[in-house]
């Protein structure tokens, strides 16, 4: 059998993790493209042997079974429409950028009509399995709350006059729904806009961002509570060692969506 042709969309802390990840799996293996527009720096860390893409064209022509997005929202709103006109699934890191309603009523528009597939991966989170299935529930309350260190929010922190190096105590950045906070921090919050399309919409997740110099890691506190039960979550991820947004394990859950994705198997 020949290998499986992927096409990457960016090549930052989460493509370049995952990218190693799949070259080394054998029987059959990956053979990789990656689209990078031709001005992006991140070019020259693409490994040898595999694809440069400059345009969807390309990427057409390349021929990939799947498009795998980890380059930001942008990336969604200008390159996933193309692909999923193609008639390819794309697996959407960028979870967040679907809180616009036009652009994903367009893309699952695209999608029906192409035969194209929007997949999502759970990211950094874990437990939406659960919230899948409680989605439905009468009196659905779910919250989210991410704890992430000074390092993952210096812009902001500097933006509202906090020194991120020795700040001492918590700061809460947000408070509101999925949809808001997915639109405000397109970077560190994908995380909100899964838990939202997984489960009861933008509007019904409430969202707490507090930025916490002891926090030890990048932390999602996910909590459920309906009549058909109750779940509490807590995950502790390790920073990416490329980007501190970003946690080390998004490269995990793409890799993992992706052998899903090609396994006779399939765990929903
Ligand atoms: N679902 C989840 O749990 C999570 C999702 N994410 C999402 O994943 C995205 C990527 O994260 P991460 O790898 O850490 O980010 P990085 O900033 O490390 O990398 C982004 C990459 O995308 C490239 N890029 C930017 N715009 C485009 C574009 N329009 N077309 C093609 N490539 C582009 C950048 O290239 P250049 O060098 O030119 O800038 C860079 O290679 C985040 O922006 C976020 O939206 C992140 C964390 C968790
Ligand atoms: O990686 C994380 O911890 C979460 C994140 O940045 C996001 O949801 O965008």
């Amino acid at each position: 059998m020949s290998r499986r042709r992927i096409a990457l969309i960016g090549f930052g802390s989460i493509a370049g993790d995952l990218a190693p990840a799949l070259l080394a799996r054998t029987a059959p293996g990956y053979e990789l493209g990656v689209l990078l527009p031709p001005e992006s720096e991140s070019r020259v860390r693409v490994p040898e042997g595999c694809a440069l893409l400059a345009d969807c064209e390309e990427l057409r022509a390349f021929g990939p079974e799947i498009v795998v997005e980890a380059a930001g929202h942008e990336a969604v709103r200008k390159s996933v429409p193309q692909c999923l006109a193609l008639g390819l699934p794309v697996l959407i890191s960028s979870i967040g950028a679907l809180h616009d309603e036009a652009l994903f009523a367009g893309l699952v528009k695209t999608a029906k009509a192409s035969g194209g597939r929007i997949l999502l991966p759970s990211g950094a989170l874990g437990g939406v399995d659960y919230v899948r299935a409680v989605r439905d529930a009468t009196s659905l309350a779910l919250r989210y709350e991410s704890h992430k260190p000074p390092a993952a929010w210096r812009e902001e922190l500097v933006k509202r006059g906090h020194d991120p190096a020795t700040l001492a105590e918590p700061v809460t950045l947000f408070r509101g729904n999925a949809r808001e906070a997915a639109a405000t921090y397109p970077l560190n919050l994908n995380v909100a806009a899964a838990l939202a399309l997984a489960g009861p919409g933008f509007e019904k997740v409430e969202v707490a961002v507090i930025c916490d110099p002891a926090a030890r890691g990048n932390s999602h506190a996910i909590t459920v509570d309906c009549e058909y039960g109750t779940m509490r979550t807590e995950i502790t991820n390790a920073p990416s060692p490329s980007n501190p947004k970003t946690s080390w394990i998004v490269s995990r859950s793409l890799l993992a969506a992706i052998e899903q994705y090609f396994s006779p198997v399939m765990m929903l």
